[in-house]
């Protein structure tokens, strides 16, 4: 049975439009059920609407962090969902949510964590501080969310060349193009029940990323 997939997303929603895409090619043995939002105007609402896929809107509206979170876990038991999927999403979950989906978040993160993350590290925000450290490497992580920020078990990275003419719009475009591959194929191994965790280390087994004896041989 197809897992049902909702995406949570703050803004243009460019990774939702890829794990839409893959899910309809198959690539992905999931269906994009829902996508719930943080903010009224963000374009994702926009693709979800156009691919015919029901969306909610949750507005933070001053609730606690516990509260808020619990509001969005209640649409996503009502939706029967099976996977949450951070696409983008700036609010921060907290509470009964955590537990109720333990590795069953997952986060999209425009950064080799641990660098470069945690509260305040989003969108541009990162890219920037990235550029002005003068690092020569960044990357995008994939990780399961936990009650911290940016701090869950990381699932798959790969990493990014900075250039030293580099501007904050380059920069995101080079990370970009790497999260549109590296979200999806997360978020396949899921569906296919690939990841294992193991305390803080993410398991993938039954195939190319099957760090097994025979691979090494
Ligand atoms: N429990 C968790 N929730 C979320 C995580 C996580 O790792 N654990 N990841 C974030 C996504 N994210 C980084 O990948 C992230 C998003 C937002 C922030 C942040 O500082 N947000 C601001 C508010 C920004 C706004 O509303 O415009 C804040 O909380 O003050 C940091 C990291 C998604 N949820
Ligand atoms: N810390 C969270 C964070 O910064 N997430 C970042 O928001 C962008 C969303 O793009 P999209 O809306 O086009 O998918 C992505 O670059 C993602 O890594």
């Amino acid at each position: 049975m197809p897992k049902r997939i909702a995406v949570l997303v703050s803004g243009n929603g460019s990774n939702l439009e890829r794990l839409i895409e893959l899910s309809v090619s198959g690539f992905i043995d999931g269906e994009i059920s829902l996508v719930i939002s943080s903010n009224e105007k963000a374009f994702a609402l926009e693709r979800a609407k156009r691919h015919s896929i029901p969306s909610h809107v949750v507005h933070y509206g001053g609730r606690s962090g516990g509260d808020y979170s619990d509001a969005i876990l209640q649409i996503v038991e009502d939706c029967r969902i099976d996977l949450i999927v951070l696409a983008g999403f700036l609010k921060i979950l907290s509470g009964n949510i955590i537990e109720r989906f333990r590795n069953r978040i997952i986060n999209l993160h425009p950064s080799l964590i641990p660098s470069f993350c945690g509260k305040g590290m989003y969108g541009e925000k990162v890219h920037r501080a990235v550029i002005e450290s003068g690092v020569r490497i960044t990357g995008a992580t994939v990780h399961f969310v936990d009650g911290g920020t940016d701090t869950g078990p990381i699932i798959l990275q790969e990493s990014v060349p900075v250039f030293c003419d580099d501007s904050v719009e380059s920069l995101s475009g080079r990370v970009a193009q790497v999260e549109h591959r590296l979200l999806p194929k997360a978020v396949s191994l899921f569906c296919e029940n690939r990841l294992t965790v193991m305390g803080k280390r993410v398991l993938i087994t039954g195939g190319f990323y099957e760090d097994s004896v025979v691979e090494r041989l």
